[in-house]
Parts: C-alpha cells; sequence; structure tokens
C-alpha cells in the first residue's frame, strides 16, 4: 500500500458515505484499544497532540483512554488553528470532560521545562501524514521532550512516530498505523488497527482516482500533456473528433493525425490539424507518425481508422515502433488481434467492449461479474499491459489487480462515448499516469460525464454531449 493510496481510498470511502468522522473515531479508538491491551489499564497517560488530524486521532484516543486511566491532553499549538470540523469536533467534546485535563503549549521554553515523569504512558498524535518538512516550533520541542523520557514511559506514536521522515522525530516503542501498512515507513515498529475501510476499496473505482489522475503538474503550456490522436478513414471523422474532443479539456495539446478527405471536414480551434495524404493511413504514414508522436505524450490509434488490410497493417507497424503510452480502441484492437506480438515490451490500454475482446483473445467475457473480472486479469497478464473491458460495469486489469467502474447509464450505448473514452484514456496517460490509473479514472470521468448530461436531458443523447461534458465532470471531482 502507498501513501497514494491512501489518499485515493480515502475519497472513495468518502464517496460510500464513510465519513472523516468515522474514521477519526475508529483511528482514535483502535489507538487506546491497543494500548490498553499491551500495557493494562489504571495508567496515567499525556498524550501531545498537534492541531491536525493525527492530533484529532489523539483527541479521540484521550477520550476513550480517560474511561479506566489518568489522561492528561497536551494540545501543542494554538487552539485556533484546529481546522478540520472532525478535529474541531472532538476537541469540543474534550473540553467539556472533567475526567480529561487539558494543557495548551504554546511557548517552547515552557515545553522544555515540563516534567513527565509521573507518566507511565506518553501518546504522540503531533503530526502524521501532513508532515512537510522539519519539524517547527513548538512541535519540535515538544519531539525533544517526549523523547527525553523514551525508555522510561512507553511512547505509543498515532501512525508514524512525529517529525518521521526527518531526523527530529519521536523515538516511540511502537507507531499504531491504519488499515495497511505504508510502503514508504520504514523504521519504526508498526501495529495495524483496522478503522473501517470496506473491502470494496480494493477494487471500486471512484472520484479518488480521478482526482489523483487530475493533479497538475506545471503552470506552463505544454507541461500538462500532449496527446496524439490517430484516426479516421473515408469519410470517417466523427470517431477520432470525439476522442480529441474529450481529450482537449484535460492535456494542453491534442495533436489529431486524420487522413485529409476526412480532415477537411473538421474546423476545431481547439485541436492541432495534421492531414496526411490519401483515404485511408498505410504502412507508408508510419514514420510520419512516428515523427509527430515524438512530439506527444501518449498516444490513441484506433478510432474509426477503418478495417482495410493496409490499415490494419499501418496500425501493426506503428504499435511495434511507438514508445510512447498508448490507448488503442475500436478497429486497432482489430487490427492489432492479428497479431498480439506488436504489444511485446510497450505501456498500452486496451479498450475492447465485449466484442472486440471476443475478437483479441478467441473467448467471451462471462457475464457473471467475478468470473469476467478473472478473465480480464488474465488476458492482460498475458498480453503485458492494461484492459479496460466496457460494459454496464466497466472491468479494468494490469494483470495483478482488478477494478470496477460503476459511472454511466443506458443511454451511454450511443455510437461514440467509447472515443469519448478512448481519448480520455489518452489524455491521462499524456498526463503521466500508469495505465492501470488512466484507464480507471477515464472511465469513472466518462462515466460521470454520461451521467450529467441524463441529468440534463434524460437517456436520449448524444457522444459531443457527453465530451462537452467533460470539464463540468472534472470540476465536481476536483471539489469532491
Ligand atoms: N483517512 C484519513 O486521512 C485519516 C487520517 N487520520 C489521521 O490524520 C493524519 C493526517 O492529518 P493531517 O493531514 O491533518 O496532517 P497532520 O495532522 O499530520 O499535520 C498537519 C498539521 O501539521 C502542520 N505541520 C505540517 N508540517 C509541519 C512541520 N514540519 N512542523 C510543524 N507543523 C507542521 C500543518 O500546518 C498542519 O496544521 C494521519 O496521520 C492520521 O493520523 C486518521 O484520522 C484516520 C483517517
Ligand atoms: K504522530
Amino acid at each position: 500500500m502507498r501513501i497514494e493510496d491512501v489518499y485515493i481510498w480515502d475519497i472513495n470511502a468518502k464517496w460510500l458515505g464513510i465519513t472523516p468522522y468515522q474514521l477519526m473515531e475508529n483511528a482514535g479508538s483502535g489507538v487506546a484499544r491497543t494500548i490498553e491491551e499491551r500495557f493494562g489499564k489504571g495508567l496515567k497517560i499525556a498524550v501531545f497532540s498537534g492541531t491536525g488530524n493525527n492530533g484529532g486521532d489523539g483527541f479521540v484516543a484521550a477520550r476513550h483512554l480517560s474511561f479506566e486511566n489518568d489522561v492528561t491532553l497536551f494540545l501543542v499549538g494554538d487552539e485556533a488553528k484546529i481546522r478540520s470540523e472532525e478535529a474541531r469536533h472532538n476537541w469540543e467534546i474534550l473540553k467539556g470532560l472533567d475526567f480529561v485535563k487539558i494543557k495548551v503549549l504554546k511557548d517552547s521554553a515552557y515545553i522544555k521545562s515540563l516534567d513527565l515523569s509521573a507518566y507511565d504512558v506518553i501518546v504522540d498524535a503531533l503530526l502524521g501524514a501532513g508532515t512537510r518538512g522539519e519539524p517547527r516550533e513548538p512541535i519540535r520541542s515538544a519531539i525533544e521532550k517526549i523523547n527525553e523520557y523514551a525508555g522510561k514511559a512507553k511512547v505509543v506514536s498515532i501512525d508514524l512516530p512525529s517529525g518521521y521522515p526527518s531526523g527530529v522525530r519521536v523515538k516511540a516503542d511502537f507507531a499504531v498505523t491504519f488499515q495497511w501498512d505504508k510502503e514508504e515507513y520504514d523504521g519504526f515498529e508498526r501495529v495495524i488497527v483496522k478503522i473501517g475501510y470496506p473491502k470494496e476499496l480494493y477494487h471500486l473505482v471512484g472520484p479518488g482516482d480521478a482526482k489523483f489522475a487530475l493533479r497538475k503538474k506545471g503552470e506552463h503550456k505544454g507541461q500538462n500533456g500532449k496527446l496524439l490522436v490517430i484516426g479516421g478513414s473515408g469519410d470517417y471523422y466523427g470517431a477520432p473528433y470525439l476522442a480529441s474532443k474529450a481529450a482537449s479539456y484535460l492535456v494542453d495539446l491534442v495533436y489529431l493525425a486524420m487522413p485529409s478527405e476526412p480532415a477537411m471536414r473538421i474546423s476545431d480551434l481547439d485541436l492541432i490539424l495534421r492531414p496526411i495524404g490519401g483515404r485511408n493511413f498505410s504502412p507508408g504514414h508510419v514514420h510520419e507518425l512516428l515523427s509527430i508522436a515524438e512530439k506527444a505524450d501518449a498516444v490513441v490509434i484506433g478510432p474509426g481508422i477503418g478495417l482495410t488490410e493496409e490499415t490494419k497493417e499501418f496500425v501493426r507497424e506503428f504499435v511495434k515502433r511507438c514508445e510512447k503510452p498508448m490507448v488503442i480502441d475500436a478497429d486497432g484492437l482489430k487490427a492489432v488481434a492479428e497479431d498480439l506480438s506488436v504489444l511485446n515490451g510497450k505501456t498500452f490500454v486496451l479498450t475492447p467492449h465485449a466484442g472486440e475482446f471476443g475478437v483479441l483473445f478467441g473467448v467471451k467475457p462471462e457475464s457473471l461479474f467475478i468470473e469476467k473480472a478473472e478473465v480480464v486479469g488474465e488476458k492482460a497478464g498475458e498480453v503485458g499491459g492494461v484492459i479496460l473491458l466496457k460494459g454496464a460495469y466497466d472491468v479494468i486489469s494490469d494483470g495483478k489487480t482488478w477494478k470496477c467502474n460503476r459511472t454511466g447509464n443506458r443511454g451511454m450505448t450511443t455510437g461514440g462515448t467509447g472515443d469519448v473514452l478512448a481519448g480520455l484514456v489518452g489524455a491521462l496517460l499524456a498526463l503521466g499516469n500508469e495505465p492501470l490509473r488512466a484507464a480507471s479514472a477515464g472511465a469513472f470521468l466518462n462515466g460521470l460525464a454520461g451521467d450529467m448530461v441524463k441529468e440534463e436531458l434524460g437517456e436520449n443523447f448524444t457522444a459531443l454531449e457527453v465530451a462537452k461534458k467533460v470539464p463540468h465532470a472534472v470540476r465536481w471531482v476536483m471539489e469532491f
């Protein structure tokens, strides 16, 4: 488990209706329970809280411990800085209790003069996952004060030893950390308590995935992704246009490469058109397209590209030689289905619906959800990339783990929503996301945009309307 997963699962838990209050209550009570199990009851306990949510866990732990122990809560910092609703709520409760003694410590000199020799247990809730840089005063003095008693009193840190990962940190007997051990944590002993995250979080795609995938990287033009979309043939230009349009809301630049005939139908100032000679792509175009791909961060290939032999050959040759992360969609899937070895060593997302999945792998995904997840995972492992199987529930796998996206509605069976999806996944790859994350977040945003259109128009809408809702879906996610 990485810290970024915790961030994502937290948001997804909120989406499932699990409140920060519940999590904090479970965290604090888990700490209290662990202390009583290890050290017994009837103890004299000092809890040192900071003003963030780590401190909030300390407030809850103090309340639980006060039932059968003698507890003093030291708030290190200014009461006015307790900002989160849940930490403030628990602070107000503590202030109303007679059996918890409260001391507010703002002055470093005073902290240095404290005598803690009467305490059996010191709980360290000064700083947790929100720590930025070396501890500053007055927290720093509190850490040094606690360390004077290391080895004399039992020192239990909440989530991590305050100050970690800097060298100025609490010397804890152990830390009580929550639900999962985090890969980044190292060099201190950990006891893990569950705080009520449901198992669904392993598989559910939610706003957390999208929010994480959409975080901005740079303020300068071109730093937030450049995508190349390759598609279109004959008179067919709608599909690559939809993919490009949807992507243009997420990345700084979209190059749309299309045979010149269909390209003439498009006049959209948000896209950079790259017309290619002829009515459809053929192997002679590979070199030219690879050099455009050089300028992009990711590529979408396939929407509306057609199924003539020379085009299929073009797709395979391009995929084989392209070093950028790719989304392979629609007719592009049928082209690579004839020789899956072109995918070897590539970074890619395949976005088949059930029929295309059958063409690719010679098997129809089972209708039972869990079997579907299994077969998608198996095939993703075989091809060495990510597969996003579109359906009422989208199933996404990289061969190691699988995810399920539930946004979207029946109205999205209308033609072109798959192209919008391919564009979004491509854009999220161009933003630097891992393929599994890009595919998950893209599926979520596409479905959410579709749900927003349905809210307005009912179930009869078009894919262009879904594409144009993308910025609204993004705003909803970022504000969630
Ligand atoms: N789902 C979650 O996110 C949960 C979080 N929980 C707790 O919440 C903690 C994270 O809470 P927060 O994000 O509020 O962060 P913290 O409580 O770790 O710290 C944030 C506060 O510390 C200050 N600060 C940051 N770096 C500092 C430094 N170097 N010196 C002095 N002050 C500094 C900040 O200004 C801020 O006021 C976790 O460690 C965990 O204990 C638990 O309640 C369980 C659930
Ligand atoms: K801590």
